[in-house]
């Protein structure tokens, strides 16, 4: 009788992930938004490498980041409103996966590891996505900026889930693409493991304490 292939085996039972930049390549969808509402208050459109140096810390720091751009002397708070209807109809324009996402959390989840996604992304905005992509099954947590009172660079949120899992925030692995992810992992006291891909800005992403930088998703499964 053929011998059944030994589980994979994964060094720590919970992982939290960051979305935009990590799983997700939304940078076009959120640079649609921000163009239409940079159109609206009469400013000129800008390339999506350069929304992507703005995603990270959450959309009011995006917002904040493009009026600067623009020179327009306006406070985020006072075109957010308009900015998330923009953020809401182009959610889902083409948003992606990055390659090898979908296998490896389904080889994750085969392997008993418990998953969350953990984003400064609009925290309304994070389960319609990820039903989109068809990954929503995969996790047993989501949280979004706005879900809590801190958000990442925050040690908050990761510990916030770790406490829900019932496990030490040793024993979750931190999965990101900024600095952030760094900075939230490293004060909560959380593994740290960083993609090379993402929309990271100037932080050095082996300069801060990561396990590991991996620059195809799939790597996660070689960690040992
Ligand atoms: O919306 C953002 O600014 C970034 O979201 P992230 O935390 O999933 O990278
Ligand atoms: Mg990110």
């Amino acid at each position: 009788m053929a011998e059944a292939a030994a589980p994979h085996t994964f060094p720590w039972p919970v992982v939290l992930f960051d979305l935009d930049g990590t799983l997700v390549d939304s940078a076009s969808d959120i640079a649609a938004a921000v163009n239409r509402l940079l159109a609206e208050l009469g400013h000129a459109q800008v390339d999506e490498a350069t929304v992507r140096s703005w995603i990270g810390d959450g959309a009011r720091q995006l917002i904040t980041s493009a009026l600067q751009h623009a020179g327009d002397t306006r406070t985020a708070d006072a075109v957010m409103p308009r900015f998330m209807r923009h953020y809401e109809d182009c959610l889902l324009l083409e948003p992606r996966l990055y390659p090898g996402v979908a296998s490896t959390l389904q080889a994750l989840q085969a392997a008993g590891v418990r998953m969350a996604v953990c984003t400064n992304k609009p925290a309304q905005f994070v389960s319609p996505l990820l039903a989109a992509l068809g990954i929503d099954g995969c996790f047993d947590a989501v949280l979004g900026a706005g879900d809590l009172p801190e958000r990442k660079p925050h040690p908050l949120p990761l510990l916030h889930l770790a406490q829900g899992f019932g496990v030490d925030i040793t024993q979750c692995l931190m999965v990101g693409d900024s600095a952030a992810d760094a900075g939230a992992a490293i004060a909560a006291g959380a593994p740290l493991v960083l993609v090379g891909y993402g929309y990271r800005r100037d932080f050095d992403l082996h300069g801060c304490g990561a396990l590991a930088v991996i620059d195809r998703f799939e790597e996660l499964l070689e960690l040992r």
